[in-house]
């Protein structure tokens, strides 16, 4: 490899999936960089390959479509996959944050190349994933492996608010929201990074944090209530008039915890929560219920959307139900998986709704959300699942 091949302007999205393929790449696409990805998937890394290029269409049918070109894609696990992440001067993760401890290996390999290749300065590393602290399980799992890179890697953290669907239909083209700016934390990734369309943020660990306790909470409000009731489209569940009133009684506990927690202005924080609410039941953005749905184990994480808001509606002496409500839904979606995934021999045991919350959760069994989810959990079994069933008693004292 010629040293002038290396680290020019070169962005690696790793994750060729709906947000690294349909928002990451449209982000650096304002820029002279070239894109390149990698992927476990041989198929979707065979289909960019082959045609270079392809097409992101905005929900708003009135703005023209975006063609990404000239893309290149690499299958994860080799060495041009390494080489690839060693020579840019930006790699991007959007892979789902419980994912990012497989990419330890790449990372080290990438950056003991880079050194070799004497090419000067960190690898900068930016994630693209939902969670409060996704820079951190990155930085975790790089230090339990003992490398000695640790301090040659740069991760900085980005925030996704823009919904983005694959488009079926095609190979590889995407649906997805105008959404036009993706920030990330200007005070771990510092200097000018020539990509217009992102934007360096300061503060940005209280900003994610509120983005997953707010967005991403209504958002999970939205997903297991609206599982429950049956729905396949998300706006849909989104307008259901108990999911609407559910979300109409969690506006009040959850920003004022979170307006004493992370010190946010309440007005400010109510009208954060209501922009969420807003776009989640515009039916021209389609999306689906299950996509928003899936990983329940990190959804109900400790520091995750439900358990922490939860947590922070306890301690600030609001009424934590609709959040109880929502991860007894969870759980009743974790179980319909499992028995989806169980062979019929295996499939008469018994799904152990509290044992699993506590193991994903953390909380122990004296913890006050407890015996509320317990409660609901047990009222949702009674009524069962489906659309047109009465939820006026479930939520009647909420
Ligand atoms: N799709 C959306 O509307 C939004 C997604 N996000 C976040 O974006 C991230 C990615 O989500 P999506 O793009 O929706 O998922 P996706 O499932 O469409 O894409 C993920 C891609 O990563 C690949 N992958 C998994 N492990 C890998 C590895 N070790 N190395 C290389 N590739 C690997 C998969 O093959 C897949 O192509 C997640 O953290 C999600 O929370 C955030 C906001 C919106
Ligand atoms: O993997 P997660 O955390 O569900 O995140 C993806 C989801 O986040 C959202 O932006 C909002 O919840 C959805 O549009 C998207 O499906």
């Amino acid at each position: 490899m010629s040293m002038s091949a290396t680290n020019d302007k070169k962005a690696v999205i790793i994750g060729a999936g709906q947000t690294g393929r349909g928002f990451t790449a449209r982000m650096v696409a304002s820029s002279d960089y070239r894109i390149s990805f990698i992927d476990t998937s041989e198929e979707l890394v065979s289909q960019l390959n082959e045609d270079g290029a392809y097409t992101i269409h905005y929900y708003n049918k009135g703005l023209p479509p975006v063609r990404i070109a000239n893309v290149s894609a690499y299958l994860a696990g080799t060495e041009e996959a390494v080489e690839e992440v060693a020579t840019s001067r930006l790699t991007f993760t959007a892979i789902g944050e419980s994912n990012l401890p497989t990419l330890v290996e790449l990372l080290v390999k990438a950056s003991l190349l880079r050194k070799g290749l004497g090419i000067h300065g960190p690898l900068n590393v930016i994630t693209c994933e939902n969670g409060t602290a996704p820079g951190n399980v990155l930085r975790k799992a790089l230090k339990a492996a003992n490398s000695s890179v640790e301090s040659d890697i740069i991760i900085a953290e980005s925030a996704i608010f823009c919904t983005t669907v694959n488009l079926s239909e095609t190979r590889l083209d995407i649906l997805s929201e105008n959404y036009p700016e993706l920030p990330y934390d200007g005070e771990v990734l510092t200097g000018d990074l020539g990509i217009p369309c992102l934007v360096p943020t300061e503060r940005f660990p209280l900003l994610l944090q509120r983005k997953i306790f707010t967005y991403n909470c209504i958002s999970a409000c939205v997903t297991y209530l609206g599982a429950f009731k049956a729905y396949d489209i998300y706006a849909e569940a989104a307008n259901d008039p108990d999911v609407s009133y559910l979300l109409d009684r969690l506006a009040e506990p959850l920003n004022q915890a979170l307006s004493v927690k992370l010190g946010f202005d309440l007005e400010d924080q109510h009208q954060f929560s209501k922009r969420a609410v807003a776009k989640f039941s515009d039916y021209t953005i389609v999306d689906y219920v299950d996509k928003n749905a899936r990983d329940v184990a990190r959804k109900l994480g400790p520091t995750d959307r439900l358990i922490a808001p939860a947590q922070m509606i306890l301690e600030t002496g609001g009424d934590p139900s609709v959040l109880a409500l929502v991860i007894a839904a969870a759980l009743h979606y974790a179980k319909r998986e499992r028995e989806a995934s169980t062979t019929a021999s295996t499939s008469t045991e018994e799904f152990d709704f509290a044992a699993v919350l506590m193991k994903w959760s953390g909380l122990s069994s004296e913890h006050p959300l407890m015996p509320r989810v317990t409660h609901y959990y047990d009222e949702l079994e009674q009524i069962g699942r489906g659309s047109g069933k009465d939820w006026t008693k479930l939520i009647g004292g909420i």
